[in-house]
């Protein structure tokens, strides 16, 4: 169900400084943002499973509102995975070897998906904002400061390689808080 009550501020939950600044970047005037870094365990699952595991767990900790995001990169040729759990694979790869993953197979065809959950409170069911953006795994293109950024490329530059207003136009995060902002509208003007 959706919330009764219009958000003042989004409590957004995460350990990412460069997800935090994308968001804060995208989202701009339109709502609040704060921030703060809980350690939340991840389940195994979809990444809609995965991300609203992460947010009831946030909004139990916190005992209120919050918002998070879980991020995936789907490979075409593994039927999706690692998924939601790229975060291990890049920790144990690093920028310079991920691409080799695909080695063995002709499709690099690559999906970023980013999905946020917003639940108001403990017990409340979280609504999902997901956002996906097709591209190919390369090997690593720019500058190497946020995750997989030098590994994915969309129509010819990797993420890396696009300044971040161009990066938050076509990326999976841009697209998932254009549906957030939606809504946030909607809610407003509902009310
Ligand atoms: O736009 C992105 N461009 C490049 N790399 C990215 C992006 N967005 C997330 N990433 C990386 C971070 C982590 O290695 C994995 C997602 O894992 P994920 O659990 O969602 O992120 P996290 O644990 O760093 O932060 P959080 O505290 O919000 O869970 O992909
Ligand atoms: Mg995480």
């Amino acid at each position: 169900m959706a919330p009764t009550t219009i958000p003042k501020h989004l409590n957004f939950i995460t350990g990412n400084a460069n997800k935090l600044a994308e968001v804060s970047a995208i989202l701009g005037d339109s709502i609040e943002l704060r921030n703060q870094n809980l350690d939340l365990v991840e389940i195994q699952g979809t990444v809609e499973e995965v991300t609203i595991d992460k947010c009831k767990r946030a909004a139990l900790l916190i005992q209120g509102p919050v918002l998070v995001e879980d991020t995936s990169l789907c490979f075409k040729a593994m039927n999706d995975l690692p998924g939601p759990y790229i975060k291990w694979f890049m920790l144990a790869l690093g920028p310079q070897n991920l691409h080799k993953m695909l080695d063995g197979f002709d499709d690099k065809s690559t999906q970023a998906v980013c999905t946020f959950a917003y639940c108001e409170g403990p017990g409340e069911e979280p609504i999902v904002f997901q956002g996906r953006t097709d591209g190919k795994l390369v090997a690593t293109r720019g500058p190497t400061v946020f995750g997989w950024d030098s590994c994915f490329e969309y129509e010819g530059k990797t993420y890396a390689e696009m300044d971040k207003a161009e990066k938050n136009k076509i990326s999976h995060r841009g697209k998932a808080l254009d549906k957030l902002k939606d809504w946030l509208a909607g809610h407003v003007a509902a009310s």
